[in-house]
């Protein structure tokens, strides 16, 4: 079964094709700047150097074909036929309350979906477009939708409940829905794999910090809570969005800068973070370098990102009565070993141990990196979305051959 995995942003496409036999990625790439008459498609096969190419590519649906013409290409490509694609599985970032897990898409689902784009106005859009143009381009194939939201459905109400006027949540949904559930789930079940022990015996808390960032605690292998809430835009401090700050501060800066709602909501998804503070960049690794050479707004932003997370880590051990694993995953979460150290400094009273060197010189794939007499174990697991997905899609195409 060939499996296509899609994540649409609203001028990009990541496609990742999956040989489920053996989970081998046959083929990945990425077309940005679509929209644009300069846009660029990147195309790798079976990690050979990537192929990348300059188009005009208008939208979603053009885009897509145009990487199925490169997927079927008698040089570049991996396949005969676009026919050979038996399934789609498609990132949804918003499901609210509609999905509690991965769904095939029929037209019912795409109501669900479009209900959602209210709450998710940057994320759900482009996702639909994915779909469409998916449908479009592969009429035969299968096409699921797996939601960054649904693994977070198990957490209780008053965890997902705002202190608000309740009638927020009866007419428009206001809530907290919690986000990056695919990553959290995929590394909390490996760190279970990895430690031999059942996940129902583990209380988890796992911090995915990319770009985008977010801690979850994970009881018995369900979310009981995640920092990010109605929008992406809650919990930590991350690349360039504040995370949790006074909301008060919003009214207070649009009257005193007169800005818009949408100049607002830019200031705080777009210029904050790692960004607004240092000044500096988004990415993590110029952060590091620019602190360690002396930039002291540079190491604030990180002392800041550390502390915060630090917090987050504590609040959930006492939301669990306890923490047996920590696990850090995504770009930042595997590679800065600087942000690891830092989060784990006074979290002696959990009984949490690291092992400095093991930290800092890390080989590839799950790690652990806490002292064999640390109470907690602190892994390093890599997160891999995409084959979560694209597993998932596999399961219910099963499910559908099996009635
Ligand atoms: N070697 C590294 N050291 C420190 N940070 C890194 C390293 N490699 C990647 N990162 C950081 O990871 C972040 C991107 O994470 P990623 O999970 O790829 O993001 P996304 O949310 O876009 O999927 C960037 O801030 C980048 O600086
Ligand atoms: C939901 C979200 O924040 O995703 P990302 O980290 O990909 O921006
Ligand atoms: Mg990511």
């Amino acid at each position: 079964m060939n499996v296509l995995v899609i994540n649409c942003g609203s001028s990009s496409i990541k496609y990742q094709l999956y040989r489920m036999e053996t989970e081998e990625v046959l083929s990945k790439g990425l077309v940005e700047r679509i929209g644009s008459d300069r846009s660029i498609v990147h195309h790798t096969v079976n990690g050979r150097e990537p192929w990348v190419e300059t188009a005009e590519i208008l939208d979603h649906r053009q885009g897509l074909y145009q990487v199925l013409a490169l997927l079927t290409d008698p040089e570049k490509g991996v396949l005969e036929d676009a026919g050979d694609v038996d399934a789609v599985g498609h990132r949804v970032v918003h499901g609210g309350e509609n999905f509690s897990s991965a769904v095939v898409i029929d037209q019912e689902v795409l109501r669900g979906i479009r209900q959602n784009v209210d709450l998710a106005p940057l994320h759900n859009p482009p996702n639909l477009s994915g779909i469409d143009a998916a449908r479009h381009n592969l009429p035969h194939a299968t096409h699921v939708a797996v939601f960054d939201t649904a693994f977070h459905q198990t957490m209780p109400d008053y965890a997902y409940m705002y202190p608000l006027p309740r009638v927020l949540y009866q007419k428009h949904r206001i809530r907290r829905y919690g986000f990056h559930g695919t990553s959290h789930q995929y590394v909390a079940e490996r760190a279970a794999e990895f430690l031999g022990r059942p996940p129902e015996e583990l209380k988890i808390i796992s911090c995915h910090i990319g770009n985008g960032a977010s801690c979850t605690a994970i009881e018995k292998g369900r979310s009981v809570d995640t920092t990010m809430g109605m929008t992406p835009l809650e919990g930590l401090m991350m690349g360039t969005r504040c995370g949790d700050i006074d909301p008060a501060i919003v009214p207070y800066v649009m009257g005193k800068e007169e800005l818009t709602l949408a100049e607002v909501n830019s200031m705080m998804n777009k210029h904050s973070g790692l960004l607004g503070v240092s000044g500096i960049s988004s990415d993590m690794r110029e952060i590091s370098e620019a602190a360690f050479n002396g930039d002291k707004y540079a190491r604030l932003s990180l002392e800041m990102y550390t502390y915060r997370l630090r917090k987050a880590i504590g609040s959930y051990a006492a939301v669990m009565d306890g923490v047996d694993v920590l696990i850090f995953t995504a770009g930042v979460g595997e590679n800065a070993s600087l942000v690891r150290e830092w989060t784990c400094r006074n979290l002696s009273y959990l009984g949490l141990e690291l092992d400095q060197e093991k930290n800092a010189d890390l080989p590839k794939g799950p790690q652990r990196i806490s002292t064999d007499r640390s109470r907690v174990n602190v892994l390093v697991i890599p997160t891999d979305e995409e084959l979560m997905i694209a597993r998932e899609t596999r399961r219910l195409v099963q499910q559908e051959e099996q009635g």
